[in-house]
């Protein structure tokens, strides 16, 4: 395959973001041998705003929408994203052309001192996180614990924890992963006791729709199970309207031609949750994911929705 120029491939600069990034043009090139590549970074609100939790910045595609101007501007060819950050309607002309097989979908437990899990944790703890899902779930099983605030990247809030900031934090095992850094995990937690973000452990490749060439270039790296998984959670997120401002948690797991599909929604303070489950054919994904999403919409009620806007 020879193009006049190399694919340039946007991403975040954030070092998770690079690691991921340098692992997903690895595996375009070894699908695509020659391709030349450039590595384009782009800065994001979510890299800029380091001061304030991303539920409060509020509006769409905090981690998404500069590199979606950078694809409208052409000065990129394709984003790389954790699909987590990719908003569930991509604006008109972009679509995600791939999304690869998911990393471990799980949250690790990190902490300060000796606990190895949120039950080890003595009454009052404080837990640093900014994710409301994170934090409803905490409370939910430890209503004694205290949520503080913590944002950056991983690093960041590495550094935070052993600065004392929070007596514990969570992480997407999948993003320590790419960073080497599992090892700094004391535990990794079920899916029973955190149920992770729709799409947490998998990565996507955005582009422009009309480019056919590029299209076929990142065809070849995507993976089937992952993406019907993702058209369920996916399916879920947009019945629900889904933001960074509304604690959803859900994941979809597939076993041959059968996708079995969980959802929670919860107040942020923990103290009420609404759960779904569906079990379905797998050419039904993103149909189960809606109606699962509608059924939690139902349950929790249009005032549940009105306070969130
Ligand atoms: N909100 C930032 C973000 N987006 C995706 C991941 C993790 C990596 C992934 O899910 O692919 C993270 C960091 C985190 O939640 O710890």
């Amino acid at each position: 395959m020879t193009r006049a120029r190399p694919l340039r491939i946007g991403t975040r600069g954030s070092p998770m973001a690079l690691a991921q990034t340098g692992m997903v043009r690895d595996r375009i090139v070894a699908a695509n041998p020659g391709l030349e590549t450039e590595i384009v970074v782009v800065s994001t609100v979510a890299d800029r705003v380091l001061d304030r939790p991303l539920s409060e910045i509020g509006g769409k595609g905090l981690f998404t929408k500069e590199l979606e101007q950078a694809l409208f501007a052409d000065s990129i060819d394709v984003a790389v994203h954790s699909m987590k950050d990719v908003e569930t309607w991509l604006p008109d002309g972009l679509v995600i052309a791939c999304i690869l097989e998911r990393d471990d979908p799980r949250d690790a437990f990190l902490s300060a001192g000796e606990a190895n899990g949120l039950a080890d944790l003595p009454a009052g703890a404080r837990v640093g996180t900014s994710s409301l899902r994170r934090g409803a779930q905490v409370l939910m099983h430890r209503p004694d614990l205290t949520i503080v605030p913590l944002r950056g990247n991983a690093n960041t809030r590495m550094r935070k924890l052993e600065a004392g900031e929070c007596d514990a934090t969570l992480l997407a095992l999948a993003g320590l992963q790419r960073l080497g850094m599992e090892d700094v995990a004391r535990s990794v937690l079920s899916v029973e006791e955190m149920l992770p973000a729709v799409a947490q452990g998998a990565l996507g490749i955005e582009c422009r729709a009309r480019d056919d060439a590029i299209r076929a270039l990142l065809a070849p790296v995507a993976c089937a199970t992952t993406t019907t998984a993702l058209d369920a959670e996916r399916g879920l997120l947009a019945e629900l309207d889904g933001s960074c401002r509304t604690p959803i948690a859900a994941l979809a797991r597939i076993q041959g031609d059968r996708l079995s599909l969980d959802g929670l929604l919860f107040l942020p303070d923990g103290s009420r949750h609404w759960a779904v489950h569906r079990e379905g054919a797998t050419s039904d994904a993103a149909e189960i994911g809606r109606d699962a999403g509608a059924e939690l919409k139902r349950a929790a009620g249009d005032v549940y929705f009105a306070h969130l806007k």
